[in-house]
């Protein structure tokens, strides 16, 4: 199903497991800041709304999203977090960089999700222009940071139960 048949802030707390127990670390983007607060916002709403602690919720900055891979691998290290969200926002310009960015950061994420123990979990908008992204950020498709942290509290129940 694309983005476009479903409402990315959807989902049944009822059917979610508490995250009052869970220790959450956010990693952002800095490169469109506008889009990447966005879904920031919408990951922490999500893990309040669903048990988090507020003093269980941290965030960190990176400049871009290749260097969410670095920041994540240091959370993940750390020892501190029962799940990692990293959030940015890649959108097409003019040269192949985008295409690199994107495969880079999503073979960096995936190799931290097998090398490490804690999940991360990919919150990284890769569009071809800004509506698309703004549209995935809190506008006409919902917020993807909500789904996000949606995720990362089923990922941290996920890892507890092991
Ligand atoms: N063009 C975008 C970038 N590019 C920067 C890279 O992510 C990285 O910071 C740089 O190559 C230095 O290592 N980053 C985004 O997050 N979004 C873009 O649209
Ligand atoms: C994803 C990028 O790095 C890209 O937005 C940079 O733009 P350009 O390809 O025009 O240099």
């Amino acid at each position: 199903m694309a983005t476009e048949n479903k409402n990315l802030s959807v989902y049944d707390k009822t059917k979610l497991p508490n995250a009052g127990a869970y220790r959450f670390g956010i990693v952002v983007s800095q490169w469109n800041d506008d889009v990447t607060h966005g879904l920031q916002k919408g990951a922490i709403d999500a893990l309040l709304d669903l048990g988090a602690k507020e003093e269980n919720i941290s965030n960190f900055e990176v400049p871009g999203s290749f260097e969410l891979i670095y920041g994540a691998n240091q959370l993940c290290k750390s020892g501190k977090f029962d799940a990692v969200i990293v959030i940015g926002c890649v959108i097409r310009g003019e040269t192949a960089h985008f295409d690199y960015v994107c495969q880079g950061v999503t073979q960096g994420i995936k190799d931290l999700n097998v090398q490490q123990d804690i999940p991360v979990i990919f919150c990284v908008l890769t569009d071809e222009n800004k509506q698309q992204s703004l549209d995935r950020s809190g506008g006409a498709h919902g917020n993807k940071g909500t789904e996000a942290g949606v995720t990362a509290v089923v990922m941290a129940d996920f890892r507890q139960k092991i």
